[in-house]
């Protein structure tokens, strides 16, 4: 198969969708890499790592777009990317479509055959979701911790205090992979940590993990008010795999917040899950203030620590990009349930039900397409 690796142009986006050795792994499988000219510059590997490890490099966008079989990206398509696309192209990148109508539409009409990374699953989890949350829920953190100080609108207080100074109380709803890792950095810091989440397992997990450095708190929308109110730092975490991301966190919420708090709302990338964060900011212009209270809202916080992000991506998608590319996408998809979870949209079909529910379209089950 020839597998096309283009350059990511979503704002300070530096992640690349393959390293030089997941390029060697599937050149050394048969298939053919057309890498854009530059892809990897962003994350330390120059145009030479790629073609030591085999694959062409081509300086022309719409000629990669042209060739390639399967395009490999890092972010979903932007505007000026859609009309690069043909019919029958699979595309295997993070697509987010349930709060993207203008996308879904563009691949609908393209006819691509879209697998989301965020919807493929393994054993009950999203094993190529997993990586980019652990980096962007330890990131939370530390941005979160950036934002609070005085120069950047922040209350100016310190997440882990001082002997004889109270800590920084930190609140993050959703306690997944996210969530997790969040609380990991935050007690690391010395904060005050307490997660809510909706699942009674995950917090009795939660519990046994951390033991008594987390309070852990039931979701509903009573604890979430009483929570938010005291937080210093709130993260947003939550997920319903590939579906909006429910609006836990209401307007009048964030109005009790005290001036200079910091919400991170890690959940953008479905939509978001706070009421006061209407959009996607970007690395170059990250945060609003709102009611006295920062916002931050990008929605590809790895794209800034991209090396270690595009190492730990690939580690996760290059056994599936394998499969995709030496069986060929369907028998692959036949092959492996939870990778068939990943097809999303297929030659003008929704496949997937949460991103068909958000946009009001019919849902073909892939079971159908597979035959
Ligand atoms: N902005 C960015 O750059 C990035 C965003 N993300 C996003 O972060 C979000 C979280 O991802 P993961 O932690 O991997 O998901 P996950 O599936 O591991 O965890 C989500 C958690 O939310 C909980 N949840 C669902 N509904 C809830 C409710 N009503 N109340 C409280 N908890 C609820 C679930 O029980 C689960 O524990 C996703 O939208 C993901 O795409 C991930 C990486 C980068
Ligand atoms: C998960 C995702 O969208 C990201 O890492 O940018």
């Amino acid at each position: 198969m020839i597998i096309g690796v283009a350059k990511e142009i979503k704002n300070n986006e530096n992640r690349v969708a393959l390293t030089p050795a997941g390029t060697a792994t599937l050149v050394k499988a048969g298939q053919r890499v057309l890498f854009e000219h530059s892809a990897g510059i962003g994350s330390g590997f120059s145009d030479e790592s790629y073609i030591k490890a085999g694959a062409e490099i081509v300086t022309d966008k719409k000629e990669l777009f042209d060739k390639a079989e399967m395009i490999m990206k890092v972010k979903e398509p932007l505007a000026p990317e859609y009309d690069l696309f043909h019919g029958g192209q699979i595309l295997f990148t993070y697509l987010h479509l349930a709060p993207e109508p203008a996308l879904t539409k563009a691949l609908l009409a393209k006819k691509v055959i879209g697998i989301a990374y965020e919807t493929i699953e393994r054993n009950h989890s999203l094993p190529l979701l997993i990586p980019m949350s652990e980096v962007a829920g330890r990131m939370a953190v530390q941005v979160g911790a950036h934002w609070l100080e005085k120069t950047f609108s922040g209350k100016g207080i310190l997440l882990g205090g001082v002997p004889g100074v109270e800590s920084a109380q930190v609140v993050i709803i959703g306690g997944g992979v996210v969530g997790t890792h969040a609380a990991k950095m935050a007690i690391g810091m010395g904060a005050r940590v307490a997660i809510i989440d909706k699942s009674s397992e995950r917090l009795a997990y939660l519990d046994d993990i951390f033991g008594g450095r987390v309070t852990t708190i039931m979701s509903n929308s009573y604890n979430i008010a009483d929570w938010v109110k005291q937080a210093d730092l709130l993260i947003g975490a939550v997920l319903l795999p590939g579906a909006k991301a429910p609006k836990l966190v209401s307007e009048e919420m964030v109005k009790t917040m005290e001036p200079g708090s910091v919400i991170v709302d890690v959940a953008i990338d479905q939509g978001g899950s706070i009421e006061t964060i209407d959009r996607a900011t970007t690395h170059s212009d990250p945060t609003y203030v709102k009611y006295g209270v920062v916002h931050y809202s990008v929605a590809n916080m790895p794209g800034a620590v991209a090396r270690t992000s595009t190492l730990a991506l690939t580690n996760a998608t290059i056994e599936y990009a394998l499969q995709i590319a030496s069986k060929g996408w369907k028998e692959a998809l036949r092959a492996d349930s939870g990778l068939a979870k990943g097809l999303n949209v297929f030659e003008g079909k929704v496949t997937f039900p949460g991103v068909a529910e958000a946009h009001n379209l019919p849902y073909t089950p892939v079971a159908e397409i597979l035959g």
